[in-house]
């Protein structure tokens, strides 16, 4: 069970709490999980599109928005650079676009609330812009490195000040000219190589990134859905260089976002453990770049099933049947990670109730999330009982065999993923466990407890 080189650190955090916590005590599920669900709109198509309307001419109709704090952060900052955004009904969102390098100076400072996402892509437009702008957030989002946008970007001629160690907040000096960047990226991360083509799309000329290993691509779908000509090219060492033509011609087009397979993960994972259980999720996005986990949990014995797989809005979605099963430990390879790096927490809970050893490889991403979700995923288990270990960037969970004593305090550290994850470990853990704040649920999830309650969770609210 090993895993072959290990790569890089980078520096853990520490946490705070929120000022109005909704801590949440769970116990044990009373009777098998069932019924059928339709989890939230994806995140990163979310913010994509509320991003790529505003750049565009004319009006966007989209479909199926996630209308979680993080994405309603991106309206938020669409409309302080002058895009009109609203929503029309539930999940159904209009945005009327200026054009690309037509956004207007904000008359005040854009606070992306918890969001790296938000925070990272919205980097890009603003170094393309001809304004100043100043950027916050939330105090997880201000611990997170900004220095991995604040790089490549300055080479477009944009200036950037922010805190010690690349933090925000952080002030951009945009160019109305930025020259365009050829850049090879030393993480593996979606949001900086979508910094780097929506900092392109108002440069002349041609912008190049390269990525060591493939990350999600839904900047480069949505691009060429707006009309920008975006050539994609695999490296014979699995990577992927991007080039995108400057300054196209983006035009409004209608969006229609997927249900978001990292928030299908939560519910997943619970019909997997709880006994009998027996679960329908219904058009969940399968962006084979976005799916590790459902094949790490496949290759642990999970019975999950995806049907009816279609093409929705330009992206695949499918629907997927859970069932109760019994899994076994797993070694999920590096490169695997940018697949699936927001589901190992969840992913550490399957493990924790499965037979045997399982090894996630090359996860130092982790440390660099609304937590740190290396330090913080070990807390939660041993918290409750289960008995882990980090060796080098690689997490190693010890399976229970059916039988996670529980009984713990889980800190959540302002992370949604936490909170669910910890949700979820109650459910089958042998004492009741409690979780610190589930407030910050709403970043992604909206709504999250009540639709396990109506698969029968049983969390108090
Ligand atoms: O581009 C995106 O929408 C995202 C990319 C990932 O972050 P990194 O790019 O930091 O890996 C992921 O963790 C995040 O939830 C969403
Ligand atoms: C890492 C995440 O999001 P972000 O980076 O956008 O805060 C996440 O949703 O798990």
């Amino acid at each position: 069970m090993t895993c072959g080189p290990s790569r890089r650190n980078e520096k853990g955090m520490t946490h705070a709490s929120s000022p109005s916590a909704r801590p949440l005590r769970v116990t044990r599920a009373q009777a098998p999980l069932s019924g059928s669900i339709r989890v939230p709109g994806d995140k990163s198509i979310s913010h994509r599109a509320l991003m790529f309307a505003s750049l565009a001419r004319g009006e966007t109709h989209i479909t199926g928005l996630l209308e979680g704090e993080d994405v309603l952060r991106t309206a938020a900052a669409m409309r302080a650079l002058g895009a009109d955004v609203t929503q029309n009904a539930p999940g159904d969102w209009r945005v009327s676009g200026l054009g690309i390098g037509k956004l207007r100076e904000p008359s005040d400072v854009l606070d992306m609330g918890n969001s790296g996402t938000a925070a990272r892509l919205l980097s890009g437009i603003l170094a393309s812009h001809g304004m100043v702008s100043v950027m916050t957030g939330d105090a997880s989002l201000r611990r997170r490195p900004m220095k991995r946008v604040m790089d490549p970007l300055a080479g477009t001629g944009a200036t950037f000040m922010a805190r010690e160690g690349g933090r925000l907040p952080m002030a951009i000096a945009g160019l109305a000219e930025p020259r365009p960047l050829d850049y090879r990226l030393p993480v593996a991360s979606a949001q900086v190589k979508s910094a780097v083509l929506l900092a392109g799309l108002n440069a002349q000329g041609q912008t190049r990134v390269e990525e060591p290993v493939a990350t999600r691509d839904h900047t480069e779908n949505m691009l060429r859905h707006f009309g920008a000509h975006v050539k994609v090219e695999e490296t014979p060492q699995g990577g992927r260089v991007i080039v995108l033509q400057g300054r196209p011609d983006l035009v409004a087009r209608d969006v229609v976002v997927p249900g978001d397979p990292s928030s299908a993960a939560f519910p997943i994972v619970a019909a997997l453990l709880v006994p009998g259980a027996d679960i329908v999720i219904s058009t969940v996005g399968l962006n084979p770049l976005r799916t590790g986990l459902f094949i790490t949990l496949q290759e642990m014995g999970a019975q999950l099933e995806v049907t009816n797989v279609r093409t929705e809005g330009g992206e695949l979605v499918g629907d997927l049947h859970v069932r109760a099963s019994s899994l076994k430990g797993v070694t999920v390879p590096a490169d695997r990670a940018p697949s699936m790096i927001d589901e190992y927490p969840i992913l550490a809970v399957a493990a924790a109730y499965a037979s045997g050893v399982s090894r996630f490889c090359g996860v130092e991403e982790l440390r660099v999330k609304e937590s740190d979700r290396l330090a913080a995923t070990v807390a939660l288990l041993e918290n409750n009982g289960v008995k882990t270990a980090v060796e080098g960037d690689d997490l190693v969970v010890y399976g229970t065999d059916n039988a996670i004593p529980g009984g713990g305090v889980v800190q959540t550290h302002m992370d949604h993923r936490l909170a669910m994850s910890a949700s979820v470990l109650g459910l089958v853990a042998q004492n009741p466990v409690e979780i610190d704040d589930t407030a910050f649920i709403d970043t992604s999830f909206p709504g999250y407890l009540q639709l396990m309650n109506s698969l029968g969770a049983g969390f108090a609210l």
